[in-house]
């Protein structure tokens, strides 16, 4: 469902991504951790095409994000590390917003609002605006906007940051839910090693190159254990 063969991007004389190669299945959710500055968003903005890696491909769906990116960013839903709703809007203004940009008709458009404000508790909020609601019900609003326009794949980007257990409890379980629903293809940044402890699959990256891609358990041997976030600190500090 998303592959990257050869992902490499520079800032300068400083490389970000190194010769990425990964390949993520549908119905998987797979937990991409790395510590500060292992590539993790450098990686995000090139998967959503905000810009081209400076060598490598990207395909979403078997679309070439270099030469059909609109097919291909089609098939991509995200939620970034940084809020970027109007605060001054109602759920339901910033969700026709989005919508109007997909170019969803309004009955469908009004009928995915309110369904994906439902699986996660909002509908009753839906006129409120956003700046009444809590960190962790902004967080689900910009997952029912990532959703609108059904997506198979979906790329999260340190999501829970800032979220109370609660919260963050819930965030992953509705995401959770849409891998095994929909057969979603999840690719979630994090830098929490129990968030990636709960994924099907773990890709560590560090200095923008992967150390391990397995289980969760696998990858903890890999990096020699023996438990994953012991693994993890001793190989990336
Ligand atoms: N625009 C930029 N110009 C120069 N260097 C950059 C730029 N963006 C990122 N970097 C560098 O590239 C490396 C990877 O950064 P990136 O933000 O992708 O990592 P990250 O894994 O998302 O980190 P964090 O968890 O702290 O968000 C870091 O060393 C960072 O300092």
């Amino acid at each position: 469902m998303l592959r990257t063969q050869g992902l490499t991007q520079r800032y300068g004389k400083h490389t970000a991504l190194q010769s990425l190669t990964m390949q993520l299945s549908a119905g998987q959710f797979t937990a991409l951790l790395g510590p500060n500055g292992a590539g993790k968003s450098t990686l995000f903005q090139v998967l959503t095409g905000l810009f081209a890696a400076d060598e490598g491909e990207v395909e979403v769906a078997g679309h070439s994000l270099r030469h059909a990116a609109t097919a291909a960013l089609r098939h991509i839903g995200v939620v970034f590390q940084q809020m970027s709703l109007d605060l001054d809007l109602s759920i339901r203004r910033n969700l026709l917003f989005q919508a109007d940009l997909h170019g969803l008709p309004r009955r469908l458009a009004l009928q995915r609002i309110e369904a994906g404000c439902a699986r996660l508790n909002l509908e009753p909020k839906l006129d409120r605006k956003v700046r009444e609601l809590s960190g962790g019900n902004r967080r689900k609003v910009e997952l029912v906007r990532a959703w609108l326009h059904e997506p198979r794949v979906m790329l999260m980007d340190e999501a829970t940051v800032g979220l109370d257990p609660k919260s963050r409890r819930d965030l992953l379980a509705a995401i959770r839910a849409d891998v095994r629903e929909r057969g979603t293809c999840v690719l979630w940044a994090t830098h929490w090693v129990e968030e990636a402890e709960a994924a099907d699959r773990v890709l560590v990256l560090h200095k923008g190159s992967l150390l391990a891609d397995g289980t969760p358990a696998e990858v903890a041997q890999a990096l020699g254990g023996p438990t994953l976030e012991a693994g993890f600190i001793q190989r990336t500090t």
